[in-house]
Parts: structure tokens; sequence; C-alpha cells
């Protein structure tokens, strides 16, 4: 389902991405973690490259979903934590209007939370991130996406097929 706030499509390699989680972790990896909570499922990945390049092993996760698709709904805390997020990395792979990370930062106040994109509304959230994103653009990333035959440009404007 699509969203009409959205009016523009950013796409994501995974070079890309992962070019770009290493450039995040150049401006974090002076700090010691005691070790990185993952907020599910989009910050999965980045955390698991994060891990690797600051050596960390000890990885949580906040169990948290609040869209389908392009639609936002109820936000649903399937897991949290059992502490305040003290000296731990939080990751997420994108902030949008804040309202994942709004409830991720009440359950883990003192985390330094960290996403690779973020948009103009959820930005005050975090602590850092790599790169802004327009708010009317979603963002494609590369686990969602798929190769595709694409016709060529002379058949598209010649002959369009409906
Ligand atoms: O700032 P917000 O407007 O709250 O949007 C950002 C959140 O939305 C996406 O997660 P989603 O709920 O789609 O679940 P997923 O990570 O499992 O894809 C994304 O991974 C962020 O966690
Ligand atoms: O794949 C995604 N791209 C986005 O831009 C976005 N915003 C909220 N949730 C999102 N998921
Ligand atoms: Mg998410």
């Amino acid at each position: 389902m699509t969203d009409n706030r959205y009016q523009h499509h950013f796409t994501v390699s995974w070079d890309q991405l992962h070019r770009d989680v290493r450039s995040l972790c150049h401006q974090l990896v002076e700090r010691d973690f005691k070790g990185i909570v993952a907020i599910t499922r989009g910050g999965l990945i980045p955390a698991a490259l994060i891990a690797r390049e600051l050596d960390i092993r000890l990885i949580d996760t906040v169990c948290i979903k609040s869209y389908d698709e392009q639609a936002q709904g109820k936000l649903d805390v399937m897991k949290g934590v059992d502490h305040d997020g003290d000296g731990w990395l939080l990751v997420d792979d994108l902030v949008d209007t804040g309202k994942t990370a709004r409830a991720v930062r009440e359950m883990l106040p003192k985390a330094h939370f960290v996403t690779v994109y973020a948009k103009p509304e959820g930005r005050p959230l975090v602590d850092q991130y790599l790169t802004e994103v327009a708010q009317d653009c979603w963002i494609e990333f590369p686990w969602d996406l798929g190769h595709a035959y694409v016709e060529p440009l002379v058949n598209q404007i010649r002959s369009p097929k409906s």
C-alpha cells in the first residue's frame, strides 16, 4: 500500500548501505559500548554491521512494529529490555515521524541512539545519524527490493504497454 505523504523515493543498494554504516561507525569508534540494542527489524542489519566494525558481541533487541508497507499503524511493542540503556548503543535503520524513536527513547532514555538515515521530523530524537532524507521521501531498502527486467526506453516511449 502506498501513502501520498511520500512523493519521492530514495533507493539504497546493499553497497550504499554498507558504505553508509561504515561511515557512521567512524563517528562511533572512539566510544565504548556495553552492547548494542537493535530495533527490529530494520535496525538488525545496521546493528550487525556496526557490531562487526566496533567488535561488539553483545546484541539485544527491542521488537517493535509501526508500519505495514507505507501505512503507519498503532505501535506494537513485542519485546523490550530490562535496563535503561546506560552505556548501550541503540540502532535503527531510520527515523521518519519519530513515533518509533519516541517510544524506544522512553524505554532506554540513557542509550546512545543512532540511525543511518533521518528525516526532519524524527531527527531531533536521535543522537547521531549519517544522512538526512526529505520528509516526503520513502527510503527503499535493499531487503525490500529485487532485480526486475526493464523495457528498453524506446519501447516504453513509442509503444507503452498499458
Ligand atoms: O519514525 P517512524 O515514523 O516511527 O518510522 C521509523 C520506523 O519505521 C520502520 O520500522 P517498521 O515499523 O516499518 O518495522 P520494520 O523495522 O520491521 O520494517 C523503520 O525501521 C523505523 O523503525
Ligand atoms: O522502508 C522504509 N522506508 C521509509 O522511508 C520508512 N519510513 C518509515 N518506515 C519506513 N520504512
Ligand atoms: Mg523498524
